[in-house]
């Protein structure tokens, strides 16, 4: 496990403004302020209904190694502004140099539904070390929860199916392509062949043959003798290099071979062609040879709208190999989460609420030290309710569209809740014991299955419903108004 991802625990994984940011709030003395800050997103990836939220370990592993190392603070000691002065005075530098995560963090587990608007983490400490950490905490999470996310919808039109997870070539970068095995494995895959994130994640590798290794031969038939030959336990036969069905006529012949020696043709793989057509007409001389057993795995360009379509079209394909867009979320490269201040700590010990306005009411950001509810009846989820920590209230819960306040739901004690935050750390130490990775795919699978079924739907989902506390709401309002009038 040496490959080097350049970053682990870096400070320096940041953004310049950060850094900025971090020396105006030290030199005036604001520094160690209590603020609340949190990370959301306003918008499904892929136009869907549902995200999966994951990425939680990483930000962990980068919190308990965070720091500013000797050689990062000599770099930034020879950073210069414009009057090609240094950018930092060096007591910034030392206070960096010293500089140890004491913040609380709570966050959603990874593998659960998350909404619009729905803090995934919220960081509470000084308010210095909360914006330094704005950066890294997106870059983990927003990547992580889409190719998650996307592996979900690939897992949603093939729920009995082998998913194997080849996006390794493609993705982008080496800590692209590992990160990206790890969320699609917690989405719902059932391998990958990325060797390297199958020993550091514990997920299972899986692997065929490449047409280099038909092409290396006098014709396709030795090449699969030999590679049968070598590996009689695993043998997967890549049969479209020349002709699609004439590859599975030889790999039947070889298949017969293996029968004779007590091992098995455990597969064949289709990687060009009409995939509905191909693979239909190979299960037909796969059985009618007694090769019932022999799974049909396809590649090439998938994601869920083809291998939905595929399946549409009667296809007969076991076990599907996706890889570039997958890994690449090819249709929506990015996740826009956010990270926003939402109170400062007044020197009373109360909290000041903090709100960023903005013309378009989605992008205005909630205030309040926040928690999200989930409200469940007969173990499906109803509702998800942000609100703020440090409201009390007595009686039915009121909770208010956050955009119109026509739209009003309560919750009596019919309803079941959960709070989806929970401590992960307090004043920088760990409190949180992590699950292993099939604790959170499992949760991922669980939680797929307690929602209403229209908001997985990849055409105009069922929109769930996701709404503000009604104390939250009024103060949001109140703000807004503040604002607006020019406080
Ligand atoms: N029956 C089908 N219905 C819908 N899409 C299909 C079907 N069969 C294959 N596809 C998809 O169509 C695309 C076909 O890719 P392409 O046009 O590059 O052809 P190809 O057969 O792969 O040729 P090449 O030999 O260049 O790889 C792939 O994304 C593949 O998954
Ligand atoms: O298509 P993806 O979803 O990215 O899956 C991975 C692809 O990588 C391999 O192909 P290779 O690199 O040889 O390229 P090609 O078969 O697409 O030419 C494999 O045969 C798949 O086609
Ligand atoms: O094992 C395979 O068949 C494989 C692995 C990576 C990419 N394409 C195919």
């Amino acid at each position: 496990m040496t490959l080097d991802n350049h970053y682990s625990g870096s400070a320096l994984l940041t953004d310049l403004y950060q850094l900025t940011m971090a020396y105006g709030y030290w030199k005036s003395g604001k520094g160690e302020e209590q603020a609340v800050f949190n990370l959301y997103f306003r918008k499904h990836p892929f136009q869907g209904g549902f995200t999966i939220s994951c990425g939680l370990e990483s930000v962990v592993h980068y919190l308990e190694n965070y720091s500013f190392s000797e050689s990062d603070i000599a770099y930034l000691a020879s950073l210069t502004g414009a009057d090609g002065q240094p950018l930092f005075e060096s007591g910034f530098l030392e206070y960096l140099r010293e500089l140890k995560f004491s913040c609380d963090l709570d966050a959603i587990p990874e593998g659960t539904l998350v909404f619009p608007d729905e803090p995934l983490i919220r960081v509470t400490g000084p308010v210095i070390q909360c914006q330094l950490l704005e950066t890294a905490l997106l870059n983990i999470v927003n990547f992580e929860s889409l190719i998650a996310t996307k592996a979900a919808r690939i897992r949603l039109v093939a729920p009995e199916d082998t998913l194997l997870e080849f996006g390794l070539r493609r993705a982008q970068g080496p800590d692209g392509g590992i990160t990206a095995s790890r969320a699609a494995y917690i989405g719902g895959f059932d391998g990958t062949s990325n060797v390297f994130a199958g020993r550091k994640f514990n997920i299972p590798v899986k692997g065929t043959h490449a047409h280099s290794w038909v092409m290396s031969f006098p014709s396709e038939k030795e090449a699969f003798e030999a590679y049968a030959a070598h590996m009689p336990n695993n043998v997967i036969l890549l049969v479209d290099t020349y002709d699609t069905l004439k590859g599975v006529k030889n790999a039947i012949e070889v298949g017969r071979e293996l029968k004779k020696n007590n091992h098995r043709l455990l597969g064949v793989r289709l990687d060009s062609g009409d995939l509905a057509y191909l693979s239909i007409e190979s299960r037909k001389l796969l059985d009618d040879n007694g090769f019932t057993d022999t799974s049909i795995v396809a590649s090439n360009d998938l994601d869920e709208y083809i291998i939905k379509s595929l399946k549409e079209q009667g296809a007969r394909i076991d076990a599907w190999g996706v890889g570039t867009r997958l890994v690449t979320a090819y249709d929506q490269p990015a996740l826009g989460g956010v990270y926003k201040l939402s109170a400062l700590k007044k020197s009373d010990g109360t909290w000041d609420y903090k709100l960023k306005l903005s013309e378009q009411m989605v992008k205005v950001s909630t205030p309040g030290v926040l928690q999200v509810r989930r409200f469940s009846k007969n173990g499906v989820f109803v509702a998800d309710m942000i609100f703020n920590q440090e409201d009390e209230w007595e009686g039915e819960t009121r909770m208010i569209h956050p955009y119109d306040f026509t739209k009003q739901q309560s919750f009596g004690p019919g309803y079941s809740f959960e709070d989806l935050l929970v401590p992960i750390f307090r004043n920088g130490g760990l409190v949180a014991e992590l699950p292993g990775i099939t604790d959170i795919k499992e949760r991922a699978a669980r939680q797929l299955k307690s929602i209403y079924e229209g908001t997985l739907r990849f055409t105009n989902p069922h929109t769930y419903h996701v709404g503000l506390e009604k104390h939250l709401f009024d103060l949001k309002t109140r703000l807004i108004m503040e604002k607006r009038a020019g406080k």
